[in-house]
């Protein structure tokens, strides 16, 4: 378990990261989300000890990470995946880090095989591709069987394969009950990898719930009604607290309301129904939402690549 309390970090007198709370459950995959510069890295650096907080805490399992016995058997974290002798093989790097730490040297090769680099074991490490180092440190990051892993943007430069890859291992960690905490830019990555999310934002906490929920709670997510009794059902659903908008015929968008309780309150008015479809908002919309006022360097404005208000692609307009 990762527990933050009230963590802060400042650097002179710019705060990078700001009174964190959160506790990361084992058994899931977490996402660290945030626009550059939001804290994330610091925030992991924290976790294992290399950064000091200013002020609160970052624990591992109840303690700081120095006060870990054998802290590589708690927890495993690749936060750089460059930090790796370029002279020395990847079987020889792990097995110095092996040494180093009190560990087996038998897992060596059990790690090497879990991340696909037994053929390349003896090959030297300051030859490997971008994504050979990933799995190098990887490997690493496992080496002690720890319940926790960390990875600071993991696919970062990544192939697709090699994306995949990442993604199946933090889901079949997670699922073996470990906890996983993985930062990453790519929205559309996590929207398929993790469960929970953390968002944060100039080092504030914006968002710790489940993937589900933040996407629910989008003002971009919304539910598509078709009725020949449009007023009516406007009425209806306004009382009951729902934003509705109108669409011109017998089309209503309505957000703030679950397909359920629209297609209640319509049952309930005796008003027919011809459609009710669920629009979705993406979790890129959802997060471009929630960290508006939290990036720091913002492009000059332009609408392209916007999403639409009410999150509906033009081509699925009818
Ligand atoms: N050693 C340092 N001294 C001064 N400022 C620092 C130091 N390390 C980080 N910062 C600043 O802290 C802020 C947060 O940096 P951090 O790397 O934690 O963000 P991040 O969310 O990981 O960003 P990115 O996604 O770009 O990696 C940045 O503004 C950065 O410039």
């Amino acid at each position: 378990m990762i527990s933050l309390r009230d963590l802060t970090k400042r650097y002179g007198d710019k705060v990078v990261v700001d009174r964190l709370s959160v506790e990361l459950a084992p058994g899931k995959v977490t996402g660290f989300l945030g626009p550059n510069g939001a804290g994330k890295s610091t925030t992991m650096r924290m976790v294992l000890g290399l950064d000091r907080p200013t002020a609160g805490q970052a624990l591992v399992d109840g303690k700081p990470y120095a006060e870990l016995h054998h802290p590589m058997r708690r927890i495993g974290a690749l936060l750089d995946a460059k930090a790796v002798h370029p002279g020395r093989t990847a079987r020889n790097h792990l097995k110095a880090m092996a040494r180093s730490n009190g560990l087996p040297l038998r897992r060596v090769d059990d790690v090497l095989e879990t991340v696909g680099l037994t053929e390349v074991a003896d090959r030297r490490a300051g030859k490997f591709s971008l994504g050979m180092g990933q799995r190098l440190g990887i490997a690493g990051a496992l080496l002690g069987d720890p319940e926790i892993l960390m990875f600071d943007e993991p696919v970062n430069g990544l192939d697709p394969d090699g994306v995949r890859w990442i993604r199946g291992l933090m889901r079949s960690l997670a699922a073996e009950g470990r906890t996983v905490f993985v930062s990453s830019h790519l929205m559309s990555e996590m929207q398929t990898t993790a469960d929970q999310l953390v968002v944060i934002g100039k080092g504030k906490l914006i968002a710790d719930a489940p993937i589900t929920e933040v996407i629910e709670a989008s003002s971009l997510t919304a539910v598509r009604v078709r009725t020949p009794q449009p007023d009516e059902l406007e009425q209806q659903l306004l009382v009951a607290g729902m934003r509705v908008e109108r669409r011109g015929g017998d089309e209503l968008i309505v957000t703030g309301g679950t397909l359920d309780r629209i297609g209640g309150v319509a049952h309930q008015a005796g008003v027919r129904i011809n459609e009710l479809s669920p629009r979705e908002a993406s979790l890129e919309q959802a997060y471009m939402e929630l960290t508006a006022s939290s990036v720091e360097f913002a492009a000059p404005s332009s609408q392209e690549g916007q999403a639409p208000a009410d999150g509906i692609d033009e081509k699925e307009r009818v």
